[in-house]
């Protein structure tokens, strides 16, 4: 289901950039009073999901029950402040356009050709290598289904896995208590050398290759390394916003940097952009669904990953969760944030059918697996403090054919005919 408004803006608004301000709103013919919208909802929002109808006139696609968000809040000194999702939806526009110059360039989603200088070419393998082995010791399923892809595909994701892994493992791993603000900018200067073709060491070199052929862009890594800055000095999350801008922050980003490299579907209609915010979307699932699981685990870090303004909404208190009964109050809570996830999951399956056919199955078989999560957390009643949902070995190897089951979907006329209408 889906309601076109036609919201009409001030002549001095940027409806270009995504932003402006609402004068009325008509659906159809009928006028809607636009004194009922408050000061918040008359500044336009839209996603770039706006078609220009006449000068300052524009069709606005309201999908499924999503509301049509505004892009800008109010901060608690009245100054209107961007939202997160407005904030990250710049940087997937930013991504999609960069693979559109690409695809116009190369003509086909293709790879470019190797430039070898001479004994570079085996270091260069072995890097590569190197990098799958990490991700075959870490990431085992998902590794399996990197050998689905095309040996150049292959081996960027290793690459790319490699480089969050080991982003992730400053703040998560052994020496992670050491870490300072000071060693993630070092982190950052080498990935922009890494970059700029020159790499520190022989994974930076692997992933150094990676960006030169495909159009993929240094954003989501600094804004990964944006997300360790955070958790190094945050433990709470006052609302869904600042929880969204983390979650985009640590594993959003994941899905931008993979979407060129997996590449879409050269039949696919739907528009880059609804690819790359399906990939957002499935980023921002599994880190909500990975909090959710790990409610326990963080608490006894001191750390709540839980919107607080939701928490006291449902009667509930940081001292709830460290004494961790499992209550009414709290299993309500966690149905209403288990909700919210398979939202954004159900947001990333329209994406998936988009892909290149080979990057669906080992994309579908993640999705399935870890959203099964969250029927786990169910199967637990809830107790989400002493017990860790898993997806037991019998449920994950039946997940496998379903995946190629969906996987052999090709992109569907219909979704490409509404992402184009938008
Ligand atoms: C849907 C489309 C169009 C494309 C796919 C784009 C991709 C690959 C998105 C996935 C992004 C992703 C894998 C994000 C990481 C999310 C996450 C919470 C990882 C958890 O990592 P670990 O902490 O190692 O997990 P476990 O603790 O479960 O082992």
């Amino acid at each position: 289901m889906s309601a076109a408004l036609l919201w009409v803006v001030s002549p001095n608004s940027e409806v270009s950039s995504g932003f402006g301000f609402l004068e009325s709103v008509r659906e159809g013919n009928r006028l809607l009073d636009s004194s009922k919208f408050s000061p918040r909802d008359r500044t336009l929002i839209c996603h770039g999901r706006f078609k220009k109808i006449k000068k300052q006139s524009y069709k606005i696609e309201k999908k499924g029950n999503f509301p049509v968000l505004s892009s800008m809040v109010a901060n608690p000194a009245g100054e209107l402040a961007i939202t997160s999702e407005q904030k990250v939806y710049d940087v997937v526009l930013k991504q999609a356009a960069l693979v559109k110059k690409h695809l116009k360039s190369d003509e086909e989603y293709d790879v470019k050709p190797d430039i070898v200088l001479p004994g570079t070419s085996s270091l260069l393998s072995e890097a590569y290598d190197r990098c799958g082995e990490v991700c075959a010791e870490y990431a085992k399923t998902f590794y399996l289904g990197t050998l689905l892809m095309t040996p150049e595909r292959r081996r960027a994701i290793w690459a790319i896995y490699v480089w969050c892994r080991r982003t992730d493992e400053l703040v998560d791993g052994p020496n992670a208590s050491h870490i300072t603000p000071t060693a993630l900018d070092r982190w950052e200067s080498r990935l922009e050398d890494l970059f700029r073709g020159r790499p520190f060491d022989m994974l930076d070199a692997a992933l150094s290759d990676t960006v030169t052929k495909f159009p993929v862009d240094i954003q989501p890594f600094k804004d990964m390394i944006e997300g360790m800055r955070l958790d190094l000095k945050k433990s709470r999350y006052k609302n869904f916003d600042e929880l969204y801008l983390y979650c985009y922050y640590v594993a959003g980003t994941v899905g931008l940097m993979s979407v060129p490299v997996m590449g879409i579907a050269l039949e696919s209609q739907a528009t880059t952009e609804s690819v790359y915010n399906a990939a957002l979307a499935l980023g921002i699932a599994n880190q909500l669904t990975n909090i959710l699981r790990d409610v326990g685990e963080d608490a006894r870090r001191g750390r709540v990953y839980l919107p607080q303004d939701e928490l006291a909404q449902a009667g509930l208190s940081d001292e709830d969760i460290f004494a961790g009964k499992v209550t009414e109050k709290w299993r309500n809570f966690m149905k209403n944030q288990i909700k919210r996830a398979r939202m954004f999951f159900d947001e990333a399956e329209k994406g998936v059918t988009e892909l290149s056919s080979a990057s669906r199955w080992p994309v579908w078989a993640s999705l399935l697996l870890y959203r099964q999560i969250l029927d786990e957390i169910e199967a637990n009643d809830y107790n989400n403090f002493t017990r860790r949902a898993y997806v037991s070995k019998p449920k994950k190897i039946v997940a496998l054919p379903v995946a190629y089951a969906k996987s052999l979907v090709p992109p569907s006329r219909l979704s490409l005919l509404s992402a184009k209408s938008s």
